[in-house]
């Protein structure tokens, strides 16, 4: 571990200054540094960081919002909904992934609300997930596990466990440490771009409207062994939608559930699935950093859900959606927060199957 993490620091710093030298340092990380104040050199993981364990990440996130046994330790809130994929052939110039061979696979889908609060409020302006797990003809499954927000919180797993120690609830006044949440902002910096992000772009009024991100960049292997480095975006049919600051403090606790469900009784909600190819020196191990706009894309398929459950009653509460389930086509890079965030999801997981 302590390997990988040197290894993608330094690939982050060699990214970074091969995009200024090639002279787009990317209006897209450049303004957002700049817009935070920082410059985009600063936005790399923090100096002296210990190694976070999943261990530590769930006990971490049982301090901030409590333990509610038996549940998600976090993305806590949501609800499940069940549907198909259709992928694009085209996309076999890069992927020779079952997922895109035109056939219609289907699909047990679950959205939710970041952090460990069952009773969160729909109107936070935090992110909201999607997790898509993928049935494939000949028993396989993929995972897609993807936020509203374009990029993440944390360079390394290490931001992820400060922050939520830094969340810790203090029993004497039974809400967080505002200092210490202050403290943990100033002292990591790749936390500054999501934030912004989500400071600048309110919550959707459904998750119908609401785009969700991959984040972190894959391997998209074709049929000749190629690799190709690439992520993807599923994008609402419906439009993307924002609530103004007013329409957020009278929204009711649970408009999400309410809005998709209904939203379905009237007819199927689809997204399209975007890939946006990677060029040589694009960040790839980084996921706070953004690729510049100009990226080729290519539409990758139509998801259609058709029907919305409650979480409690949904086909989706056993699932693990560890991103790291793929079938062949497409793997992981060494990015240091996707490889952890399986052994994570899995102590939350065996957690909540045993009623812990
Ligand atoms: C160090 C980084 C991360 C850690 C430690 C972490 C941790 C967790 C944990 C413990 C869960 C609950 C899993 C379960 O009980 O089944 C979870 C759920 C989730 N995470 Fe992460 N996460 C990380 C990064 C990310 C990133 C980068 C994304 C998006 C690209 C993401 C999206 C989600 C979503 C959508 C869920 C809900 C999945 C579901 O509905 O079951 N997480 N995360």
């Amino acid at each position: 571990m302590v390997d990988q993490k040197v290894r993608s620091r330094r690939e982050f710093l060699i990214s970074v200054s091969r995009l200024t030298a090639m002279g787009f340092v990317t209006a897209t990380t450049a303004t957002a540094a700049a817009a935070v104040g920082m410059s985009v050199r600063q936005l790399e993981p923090s100096e002296g960081q210990t190694e976070a364990t999943a261990e530590e990440v769930a006990d971490a996130l049982e301090d901030a919002y409590g333990l509610h046994r038996g549940q998600r330790r976090n993305h806590t809130k949501g609800l499940g909904a069940l549907g198909t994929f259709i992928g694009n052939p085209e996309v076999k110039e890069i992927s020779r992934s079952a997922l895109f061979s035109g056939e219609k696979l289907n699909i047990v889908a679950r959205f939710s609300i970041a952090g460990g609060d069952p009773m969160a409020s729909d109107a936070e302006k935090s992110p909201r997930g999607m997790a898509l797990e993928f049935r494939l003809p000949d028993g396989s499954l993929h995972h897609m596990t993807m936020l509203s927000t374009p990029m993440f919180f944390a360079a390394v797993p290490q931001t992820f466990l400060d922050k939520f120690i830094a969340l810790a609830i203090n029993p004497t006044t039974g809400k967080p440490d505002p200092a210490k949440f202050k403290q943990f902002e100033s002292s990591h910096p790749d936390n500054m771009l999501q934030t912004k992000f989500l400071q600048e772009n309110n919550p959707p009024p459904s998750y119908a409207n609401c785009a969700f991100y991959s984040i972190h960049a894959f391997k998209f292997i074709n049929a000749a062994g190629k690799t190709t480095i690439a992520k993807f975006r599923f994008v609402p049919q419906d439009g993307e939608k924002q609530l103004s600051n007013a329409q957020l403090k009278s929204m009711p606790r649970n408009f999400l559930e309410q809005a998709l469900m209904g939203r379905m009784r009237t007819r199927a909600v689809n997204w399209d699935m975007i890939v946006t190819i990677g060029e040589p020196g694009d960040p790839e191990t980084n996921p706070t950093l953004l690729w510049p706009k100009n990226r080729r894309e290519l539409k990758a398929g139509t998801l259609t859900l058709t029907s919305a459950t409650p979480s409690n009653l949904a086909g989706s509460y056993q699932i693990n959606y560890d991103p790291l389930i793929m079938a062949d086509g497409i793997a992981p890079t060494d990015d240091p927060v996707l490889l952890f965030r399986s052994p994570s999801y899995a102590v939350s997981h065996t957690r909540r199957i045993r009623d812990l």
